[in-house]
């Protein structure tokens, strides 16, 4: 089969690869025994290595108890979640309700799209990050320095739900998924409200998440020969609210804490949650967006899913109004911005909250 070419919209010519190709089927092309120069990443001085945690570091939150009806279960594991959202960003959720079926067929027809012969990946391919099904490589910036070891499969799934329709059944799958987490982050919200001091419905009805963008995010890194200079996803953070991701148990996600960086092995069946943009600029930095990396190993592919829930894509965004001013002695930290001015902004390279954070606030 012949690679498919990525057409490219700089006129810069890559060094070594002149073709771009998906990381797929760079792979299988014969021989490959080091990474092409473009791919090498291990100069960059900003990535120290990561340290694996005692198997307790991470919070871990029982989501059955969120929805308990004895206040007070609830009032301790509302406690529990401002601890996660303010020390760590990033928490581990159990005991969700979303069955280990459903999360096991959605990983399966991820691997299944990402083994569909290259022509039909290539009827979705694209780089305008509006197309609302989107299969491409590396990240979504308008110059990329380096070449990231990774294709993905990017669906906007709420408040429309579009999704390729092969493989057969695929959509069906991703459709029921797509609802079951969207309906975790809503509840996940509710309690995040009340930690924050609300009543349970304000992100809801401030972020007007029932036309909330909602985003499937399909990532796969396949095996890498020189995994330790190459990388999957650069550290970044995530620009919605909340974002839940599983994995095919293979491990490479790593979270920054206090400077330092920590390799993350799920525990089974749970959902990986990170804070997003939106959940720091609506609490005026109480909760801070949490950066994370996906490294390559040279064993195993891997296929993670990330699935982020944002604001409705018109609204303006700025710290909630109760959390600043008067008695809270509090200025506003970020200015603000339209979700989707702010979703436009990622194509410029640097981190989205530089261009609304509020210095010295
Ligand atoms: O693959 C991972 O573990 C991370 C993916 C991720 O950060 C993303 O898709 O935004
Ligand atoms: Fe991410």
């Amino acid at each position: 089969m012949a690679p498919a070419t990525f057409v490219e919209n700089t006129t810069e010519t890559p060094p070594q690869v002149s073709k771009r190709v998906t990381v797929q089927a760079l792979v299988e092309s014969p021989g490959l025994a080091s990474i092409p120069s473009n791919y090498s990443y291990s100069s960059n001085p900003n990535e120290s290595a990561a340290s694996n945690p005692d198997e307790d570091t991470f919070p871990i939150i029982d989501f059955s108890l969120l929805t308990s009806a004895d206040p007070h279960q609830r009032s301790k594991i509302i406690q529990d979640l401002d601890r996660a959202c303010r020390e760590w960003g990033f928490f581990m959720l159990v005991n969700h309700g979303v069955s280990k079926s459903l999360m096991k067929q959605v990983l399966e027809g991820c691997n299944e799209f990402f083994n569909l012969p290259m022509e039909e990946k290539m009827e979705f391919e694209g780089k305008d990050i509006w197309k609302p099904i989107r299969f491409g490589t590396g990240v979504d910036v308008k110059v990329e320095k380096f070449f990231f070891w990774r294709d993905f499969l990017k669906c906007s799934v709420h408040p429309h739900f579009s999704f390729p329709n092969k493989p057969k059944g695929f959509s069906v799958v991703a459709e029921e998924y797509s609802k079951r987490t969207r309906e975790v982050i809503k509840e996940l919200l509710k309690g995040v409200s009340e930690s924050l001091g609300f009543e349970e419905s304000y992100i809801e009805k401030a972020m007007n998440l029932d036309s909330g963008s909602q985003i499937f995010a399909a990532n796969l890194y396949p095996v890498c020969p020189q995994p330790e200079i190459a990388m999957g996803i650069p550290a970044h953070t995530d620009h919605g609210l909340l974002t839940l991701l599983i994995e095919n148990d293979i491990g490479g996600l790593q979270i920054q804490h206090n400077e330092e960086w920590f390799n993350v092995h799920p525990l089974p069946n749970s959902f990986l949650v990170n804070n997003g943009d939106h959940l720091e600029i609506l609490s005026n930095g109480r909760y801070k967006s949490i950066k994370h990396r996906a490294v390559v190993n040279n064993k195993a592919t891997r296929i993670s899913i990330a699935v982020p829930l944002g604001p409705s894509l018109d609204k303006v965004v700025s710290p909630a109004p109760e959390l600043i001013g008067g008695e809270t002695g509090r200025r506003a930290a970020y200015l603000p911005m339209m979700y989707k001015d702010y979703m436009e902004r990622q194509l410029e390279g640097k981190p989205c909250l530089d261009h609304v954070r509020i210095p010295f606030a």
